[in-house]
């Protein structure tokens, strides 16, 4: 191996990560909770799952007439993981790649901070097993389905999607991540932001620093 070689494969092996993910039910306060921690934390990006939803064209409809848009076939999983993958295999580059730090930074001794953000992230079983650390936003019927009411979709939701498709599918999805997953810590959507955020920031920080006294 060239030493240039053998300084990188160094270099790489140094870096210290943690895979967080932040997950939970339809506008539980997932996007919020993740980007307050990208602020917040140094060497932190996000991906988020509802970037890969598949074209409309592709998303079959149940027997009801409803898109099936709360399912993993709903979802590019695939492409996601390379993107996983991707920060996995060398975390400074990503990010570099992104903007999120100068092209001309070196490695640092700090820990990097993958946020994954989604709400069918923990019932991906290839996703699910690269967490470190797990949060699930919970929101009780009444209160998702008024922020649901509140926010438009592409395309938006239709008559009566929300008790018809949405929060059955919600329930059969939670069952169905408690089948594979028991290590999540639940969180309370409707407690003010402030508290959630710091909550699960003072959390991640310990977790970050047990990891950077590590050698
Ligand atoms: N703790 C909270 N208390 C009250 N409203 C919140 C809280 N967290 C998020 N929200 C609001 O709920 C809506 C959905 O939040 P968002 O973060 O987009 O949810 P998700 O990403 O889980 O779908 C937004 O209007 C957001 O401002
Ligand atoms: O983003 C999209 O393309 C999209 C299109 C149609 C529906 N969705 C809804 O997005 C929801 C998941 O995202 P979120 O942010 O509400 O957790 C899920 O309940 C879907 O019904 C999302």
């Amino acid at each position: 191996m060239s030493s240039s070689l053998r300084q990188v494969c160094s270099k790489l092996s140094q870096m210290k990560t943690l895979v967080v993910g932040v997950g939970g039910i339809t506008n539980g306060g997932k996007s919020t909770l993740a980007k307050f921690l990208h602020q917040k934390i140094h060497n932190s990006c996000i991906i988020a799952q509802d970037s890969y939803f598949k074209d409309d064209r592709l998303v079959p409809v149940d027997r009801n007439g409803f898109k099936q848009y709360d399912t993993l076939d709903a979802l590019h999983m695939d492409k996601m993981m390379i993107e996983v993958y991707s920060w996995r295999r060398d975390p400074h580059s990503f990010l570099k790649k992104r903007g999120l730090i100068p092209i001309d930074s070196s490695v640092d001794d700090e820990v990097y901070v993958l946020i994954v953000e989604g709400f069918l992230i923990f019932n991906y079983r290839p996703l699910n097993e690269l967490f470190d650390k797990r949060y699930f936003l919970e929101i009780p019927y009444e209160a998702c389905k008024k922020r649901r009411s509140s926010r438009v979709y592409s395309p938006p939701d239709p008559p009566g999607y929300f008790d018809g498709y949405v929060w059955p599918m919600y329930l059969r999805n939670r069952r169905e991540m408690e089948e594979i997953t028991s290590e999540i810590v639940y969180l309370d959507g409707l407690k003010p932001k402030e508290e959630v955020l710091g909550v699960v920031y003072e959390d991640i920080c310990q977790a970050r620093n047990r990891l950077q006294g590590q050698n």
